[in-house]
């Protein structure tokens, strides 16, 4: 069954239309990356899969049904704002959330539930650290307790806005493979918002490209191209291959245009 299904998606704010005539499916396991220019709509078309933000136009069904607030069928990893350092939510706390949140108010956490958050922390490497306050951890070490809170509940979508930000390089690899390892173990689909899509690159599915109130998507090979980058931002932008990386020139200029 299809997991995500968005037809004819529009959303604007005033004279800005971000992307319309939105078309897209995301199949069980699928890692589609989001690719764009600063201001694009990447944020946003989470925020409306989310059911946070209304579409202009268009619809958006998660498993053959309209996508509500507070879906707890899908996991969310937020653009990274830190934590306060005085926070004295610990990790385990956060990652118990994602598990048992909708159950909110129940005085204590099952066994099961524990066993699950142990798991979900062990598998992101955090568990010398998931008893210490979120405000005493480094950025890198909360975003690997985000990614298990998100992942805890083995959602049938993640979305993932920027989550390699601030992680070191071995840790930017760590994660990724994470969310990998989550997508072919349970069939989660993953949407994974990116400014370089070089990390992820060899689990990456398909790339849906926003810019100029249009988009394009396809498999890496298809979009990211010169030709196909060039008609996308009616401009010329060049894309380079080097050592199985991309680099893309010239679209974050088009991009403010
Ligand atoms: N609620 C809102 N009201 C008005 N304008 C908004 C609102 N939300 C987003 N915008 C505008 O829409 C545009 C797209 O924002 P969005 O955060 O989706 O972009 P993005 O592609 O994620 O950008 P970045 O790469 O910088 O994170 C921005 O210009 C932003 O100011």
């Amino acid at each position: 069954m299809t997991v995500l299904t968005i037809r004819q998606g529009a959303l604007s704010f005033g004279e800005r239309t971000l992307w319309r005539s939105l078309d897209l499916d995301v199949q069980p396991g699928e890692f589609v990356a989001v690719l764009g220019a600063n201001g694009s709509g990447k944020t946003s078309l989470l925020r409306a899969i989310l059911g946070q933000q209304k579409l202009d136009s268009g619809t958006i069904e998660l498993g053959g049904q309209p996508v509500h607030r507070g879906d707890r069928r899908i996991g969310y990893i937020p653009q990274q704002r830190l934590i306060a350092p005085g926070t004295p939510l610990r990790g385990r706390d956060l990652v118990t959330l994602g598990i048992n949140g909708h159950r909110f108010g129940l005085p204590f956490t099952s066994s099961t539930d524990r066993r699950r958050a142990d798991a979900a922390i062990a598998a992101v490497g955090a568990t010398a650290y998931a008893d210490q306050p979120m405000g005493a951890l480094s950025g890198g070490e909360q975003q690997r307790l985000r990614v298990a809170q998100a992942t805890a509940s083995d959602p049938l979508l993640l979305l993932a806005d920027e989550p390699l930000t601030s992680l070191d390089l071995a840790h930017q690899r760590g994660v990724a493979e994470l969310l990998d390892q989550q997508r072919t173990q349970t069939s989660t689909a993953v949407i994974f918002v990116t400014h370089d899509i070089n990390p992820v690159l060899s689990m990456v599915d398909r790339v849906l490209y926003l810019a100029q109130g249009r988009f394009t998507v396809g498999t890496p090979d298809e979009v990211l191209r010169s030709e196909v980058l060039s008609s996308l931002y009616g401009t010329d932008v060049e894309v380079f291959r080097r050592g199985g990386r991309v680099f893309v020139a010239g679209a974050a200029e088009a991009g403010h245009h």
